[in-house]
């Protein structure tokens, strides 16, 4: 089951669980028609009290061939008593942010003023009127009977489609053949009519939906009316036309249930066309505007108006201090404060509304119940404050005068403004740049209030003297008063000094408190000016530290120079690209979901660019998004050679690559951003079962995807489909090596010929020249441990040793589809037989050809078994190089001349590891064997339980394609 499916029926069941509890929240509802489609379909659920309204849509619907919107109701069981809310949230990626519900305009529309429709969307939107319009317009065409409705309805219009989805609920309702009874009604918020009316009728048919466009517009003109005004449906009695309804005599049809007369909807359902007149329209409007709005406070708006009421309390807290200490400018400019002090109230009082409002989350589940709300609100200390801050002082103005000291409690609301601070700092990209000019407005407004304090002191007679600070006091205006205060408190609060001196002790004692705070202010702002150096840097320098370490390591076990300067270029290009050292480090801390979600933004388009991936299902994508590993590389690296058992499969980001032959020179490819490579290795797919095909070498620096054989495999489990598909690119890849086949890689792997002469182009990995280049010294190493320890065991086998054993073992790996994984011992022997590990004269070029051609002639005969069909593999050559040795020289050779004694004991070792691997392979062809029929197995029941799940697939295109598909990942 879908992740969104899940999170459905858990949200579904708490919703259920929490009775009567009005709660809503947006949903993801999977569409269920395909897997590829898991994450295509939001829903949008609402409800309150009994209430509960699902809406559901998906990308598809656009196309129209998709399945309709599902709306489901359960209704309260009383007639007129729930309350509905709709909202929605849309979101490309099927996740929900706060943006998300931001994005999403409030499509409710109130049906009166009884049954104020309250939004659970997560935002009220700013462009309601805008919205208003635009759902007028477009019910007005759903009303007409017109069905596009629904083709507008897509994910990636979220703010613009809503309304169309809204409406088109009412259009949908005609498709699903009344199985929907509410149609569009809910949607659109004009519930209260449509509902009582539906209650009490039990179903609607699909005709009466088609009117639903037009009640809505008859219910949001009919604000005043209680329901039971409108009179039952069934009153009207069947066929009957239906008494107008108070107030609503142009619509006759609502007494109608099902009758012949006007009306009724029976089976007519476009035949009524819904007329408006302008003063309906008014009225509607007039009615929507009655809409209450539940507020995210996680959500943008709450986030904008906490901004403006930020903007209200700034005022209050820059001008309130400067207008006592500066009275006289209270005299000229008493209009304009007058204004500006009762327009900041009116924020703060706008605020309280706002608050009961504002949803709050209650185990987690966003709040939207006016009722709750409101108690919520009122019961939390923030009401108080609130209450507390338009505390109404001011007509203390009647006696004491105009003075700013009374409104001193607006600065209460300093809450809101911290509120917004932190807010701002977390989300925005700058926050350096927002710390350093937070930290400055906090010292400017220090040095404000410090001044002013100051005037106001030296306003009372000072400390003796009225001239300690102003020269000129007398004479000064207030503006120059002003600023000298704050110069004199901008030297003492900055530690700079340079103070007029003080003269009475009371100046002495004010100046060395003023110096001490100076102090203590200074050491603060210096730490924060740090934490924003240090936090600016912090990614430099967790890089330079990094490459320290490794230019240390590198200087200390003496790389070699060339060496140390490719890995400094590594880093610089690391740095100039990417700038972050560890990209999968820098989003550790994440939960799953995020990384998920920030994979799929950051790797997605790289995925859909190469080609095997093209046109595969879009949950296929999703789960190998989350398992790519960026990894770099630089000019002449090997990603991969020819041989080496493959893990990983690459795809490429950026960069140039080449795959080229055993010689490091002949290009069989080029590869470029969107190329992939090392598949078949992975796919075991080429004759050379899990071992590379070729070699692949990085031109300039290389950025890859690195997607690992496990992952790959987990993934192509639960999409079968998906395998049958790259596997059979991989096929048509194989095929076209084919039509170039090396020459030279031929000749040097005679050896190998039985394989390859089914894949030309492939050269056999087991060949002794493919590894020459490789290095692997732990192996060397390990495999003289290895035969050491099992010296006794191995001449046992020795001894039983028997030729037809091992054909019959590599016959069976013949039969295994090419998958015949490799132990280690094999790359044991491998190593071993390497010139390399020999002997260090076999480092010398001229062994090479020497080695080769006498493996070629001892063995060519023992090829034979290839040619019909038989894994020409290491063991066999191993055994075919030890015969051949052994025929002659009779157990010696004349290679190492003194170095006899050791030259017979690696022919004795050779063949002891030789017999060891025999076993081996026997063992790991028979598991390779099981493996690959447990495979099929699952491969076949995944078939099948996709074919059970297509056939019920509503689309029959879909299931004939599923169909084929699973067909073909059974063949
Ligand atoms: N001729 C070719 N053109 C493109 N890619 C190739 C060619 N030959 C080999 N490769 C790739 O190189 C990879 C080497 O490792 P694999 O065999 O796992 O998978 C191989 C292919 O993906």
């Amino acid at each position: 089951m879908s992740t969104a499916k899940r999170l459905v029926l858990s949200l579904r069941g708490r919703k259920n669980s929490q009775g009567n509890s009005a709660t809503s929240s947006t949903r993801l509802v999977s569409a269920g028609t395909s897997p590829g489609h898991e994450l295509d379909e939001i829903a949008v659920v609402s409800g309150t009290g009994s209430s509960s309204h699902h809406f559901s849509y998906g990308g598809c619907l656009a196309t129209g061939d998709a399945p309709l919107p599902r709306y489901s109701t359960d209704l309260g069981p009383k007639f007129g008593m729930t309350q509905p809310k709709f909202g929605q949230s849309v979101s490309q990626q099927g996740f929900f942010t706060s943006h998300d519900s931001l994005a999403t305009p409030c499509a409710s529309r109130a049906s009166n003023s009884h049954m104020a429709t309250v939004s659970t969307a997560s935002e009220m939107d700013l462009l309601h009127n805008k919205q208003r319009n635009k759902s007028r317009g477009r019910l007005k065409t759903a009303a007409s009977g017109d069905q596009p409705l629904l083709g507008t309805w897509n994910r990636s219009t979220g703010r613009g489609s809503q309304d169309n989805t809204l409406a088109g609920g009412g259009a949908t309702s005609l498709a699903m053949g009344g199985h929907n009874q509410y149609g569009g009604n809910y949607c659109n918020g004009t519930d209260r009519y449509p509902r009582s009316r539906s209650q009490q009728q039990g179903h609607h048919n699909a005709a009466q939906q088609a009117h639903h466009p037009y009640q809505l517009q008859h219910s949001a003109s009919t604000v005043s009316h209680h329901p039971h005004a409108h009179g039952p449906p069934s009153q009207g009695g069947p066929g009957g036309p239906g008494p107008p309804h108070g107030g609503h005599p142009h619509h006759p049809h609502h007494g109608g249930g099902g009758g012949s007369g006007p009306g009724s909807h029976g089976g007519q359902p476009h035949h009524q066309k819904p007329r408006r007149t302008a003063s309906q329209r008014i009225r509607a409007a007039t009615a929507a505007r009655k809409l209450h709005f539940v507020f995210d406070p996680a959500g943008r708006l709450c986030y904008y108006w906490s901004m403006v009421v930020s903007m209200a309390f700034l005022y209050n807290f820059w001008v309130i201090i400067y207008r006592f200490a500066f009275q006289e400018i209270n005299r000229r400019t008493i209009a304009i404060w007058f204004c500006l002090d009762y327009l900041s109230d009116f924020l703060y009082l706008i605020d309280i509304l706002f608050h009961f409002r504002t949803g709050y989350l209650e185990d987690g589940v966003l709040q939207t119940d006016a009722l709750k709300l409101r108690t919520h609100y009122m019961n939390s200390t923030i009401f108080y404050i609130d209450c507390l801050c338009l505390l109404p002082l001011d007509f203390l103005y009647l006696s004491i005068g105009f003075n700013s000291i009374l409104r001193s409690f607006r600065l209460v609301k300093i809450y809101r403004f911290w509120a917004f601070m932190d807010r701002t700092e977390r989300h925005t990209n700058y926050p350096n740049l927002f710390r350093s000019t937070a930290l400055i407005h906090y010292l400017l407004v220090i040095f404000h209030w410090n001044g002013c304090l100051y005037h106001i002191i030296h306003k009372n007679n000072g400390f003796g003297s009225r001239n300690w600070v102003y020269h000129d006091s007398e004479s000064a205006d207030v503006v120059k008063q002003y600023l000298q205060s704050y110069y004199w408190c901008t030297l003492a609060l900055t530690t700079i000094g340079d103070l007029p001196k003080p003269r009475s002790k009371g100046e002495y004692v004010f100046v060395i408190l003023q110096l001490l705070f100076g102090l203590m202010l200074f050491a603060t702002v210096l730490g924060h000016v740090a934490n924003i150096v240090t936090s600016v840097s912090a990614a430099r320098k967790e890089f330079q530290a990094k490459l320290d370490g490794v230019k240390t390591y590198m200087r200390m076990r003496r790389v070699p120079n060339h060496l140390q300067v490719k890995v400094i270029k590594w880093f610089d290009y690391l740095w100039l690209t990417q700038k972050c050292s560890d990209e999968e480090r820098a989003v550790s801390c994440l939960p799953d979901k995020l990384k998920a979600e920030i994979a799929i933004n950051v790797h997605l388009d790289t995925l859909k660019r190469v080609e095997i991936f093209q046109n595969t299902e879009a949950g296929f994508l999703c789960e190998l998004v989350l398992r790519l590993r960026p990894v770099l590389f630089s000019p002449g690296d090997y990603i991969c050679r020819k041989g080496e058992v493959g893990k990983e499969m690459y795809i490429v980001n950026r960069g140039r690559l080449q795959v080229v032959a055993d010689n490091g020179k002949t290009v069989m490819a080029s590869l470029k951003a969107g190329s992939y490579f090392g598949e078949i290795s992975i796919l075991n797919m080429g004759t050379a079962g899990n071992r590379r095909t070729a070699s692949v070498r990085s031109v300039g620096y290389s950025d890859l995807f690195v997607l690992s054989k496990k992952d790959m495999w987990d993934v192509l489990k639960e999409y079968p489909a998906a395998r049958v598909r790259l596997e059979s690119i991989a096929v048509k890849r194989l095929e076209k090596y084919k039509k170039a086949p090396l020459e030279k890689v031929k000749y040097f792997n005679v050896v190998a010929m039985g394989r390859c002469q089914s894949t030309p182009g492939l050269v056999e990995s087991c060949g002794r020249t493919s590894l020459e280049e490789m290095w692997l010294p732990p192996a060397t190493a390990a495999a003289s441990s290895l035969l050491h320890h099992h010296q006794a065991l191995q001449q046992q086998h020795l001894a039983s040793q028997q030729q037809p054993h091992r054909q019959e073992s590599t016959q069976t790996s013949s039969q295994t589809h090419g998958y015949s994984p490799r132990s280690y011992a094999d790359r044991l022997v491998r190593a071993t037989d390497s010139p390399r590990s020999v002997s260090p004269s076999a480092h010398g070029s001229e062994e090479r050809p020497r080695s080769r051609t006498t493996s070629h002639h001892s063995i060519r005969p023992q090829s034979q078994p290839s040619h019909t069909g038989h894994i020409c593999d290491s063991s066999s050559q191993l055994e075919c190089y030890g015969a051949g040795v052994g025929g002659a020289g009779g157990g010696t050779t004349p290679l190492l001349g003194s170095h006899e004694v050791l030259e017979d004991e690696i022919k004795r070792l050779r063949e002891r590891l030789h017999t060891v691997e025999s076993e081996n392979q026997a063992l790991n062809t028979k598991l390779s064997q099981q493996q690959w029929d447990l495979e099929n197995r699952l491969a076949e029941i995944e078939m099948q339980i996709c074919g059970v799940s297509s056939t019920s697939s509503v689309d029959p295109e879909n299931e004939t394609e599923e169909l084929e598909r699973n067909r073909e990942s059974i063949i």
